[in-house]
């Protein structure tokens, strides 16, 4: 399964004043959709393009385009909704796919509460979008339903990813690539990413 851990200075740095304990609701946000922009850049890296020719303006000039039906945005709610801005800043004329996810907090088994996807998906790649892969069990919900759906290409951004996600994702579905700016440690008891975000949900919606 590939794992690309965007490595790039900007990332880093905006990782960084995310970690912060009392950052506001405003920065959180800003700082989401920032480095989702990055991150979208790279998982984006290799689209295809097909060349066309336009008029220019000393005449004919062959340009590149990306093809067709190529992509759809699937922002898992509610956080997921944290990064879609910035990812449609980069892509401004993808389809969105809207799953609606939460996770049990007793039992951390994610519960679907909501589910509409763009048509002809199975022609499209999926970008899923959610700021945290915590034990796996939203993204592997995601990536259930998108290839029921007739998904064949899947990609997944993440801001933080813990180990215990990567693995469960590699042993069910080693086909989806993930792009993240970080790996973290481990999860706590409770399923909680350390040193992780804390609830990103919570911090992008201002609710606690
Ligand atoms: O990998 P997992 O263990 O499944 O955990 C990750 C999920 O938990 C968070 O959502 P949450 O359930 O808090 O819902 P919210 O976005 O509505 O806050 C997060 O945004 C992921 O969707
Ligand atoms: O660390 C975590 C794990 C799951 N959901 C979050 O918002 N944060
Ligand atoms: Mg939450």
């Amino acid at each position: 399964m590939a794992v690309h851990v965007v490595d790039h200075p900007l990332v880093r740095h905006k990782l960084g004043l995310l970690r912060q304990a009392n950052l506001s609701t405003k920065d959180f946000r800003a700082l989401s959709n920032e480095v989702a922009r990055l991150l979208t850049y790279e998982a984006t890296k290799d689209l295809l393009t097909e060349k066309v020719t336009i008029n220019g303006w000393a005449g004919p000039v062959e340009v590149d385009n990306i093809m067709g039906k190529t992509l759809t945005v699937v922002p898992i709610l509610r956080a997921g909704i944290g990064m879609l801005d910035g990812v449609l800043d980069m892509i401004p004329g993808a389809k969105v796919s809207v799953v609606g996810l939460f996770r049990n907090e007793e039992t951390l088994e994610p519960v679907q509460y909501y589910v509409k996807l763009a048509n002809k998906i199975e022609e499209r790649m999926a970008l899923i979008l959610d700021p945290m892969l915590a034990t796996g069990g939203t993204l592997l919900a995601t990536v259930d339903l998108l290839k029921e759906a007739g998904c064949k290409n899947i990609r997944g951004i993440f801001l933080v990813a813990a180990p215990e996600g990567l693995r469960k994702l590699e042993e069910r579905h080693p086909d989806v690539e993930v792009y993240t700016a970080s790996v973290d440690t481990c999860l706590n008891d409770d399923g909680y990413i350390l040193p992780g975000l804390g609830d990103a949900g919570d911090k992008i919606f201002g609710t606690k």
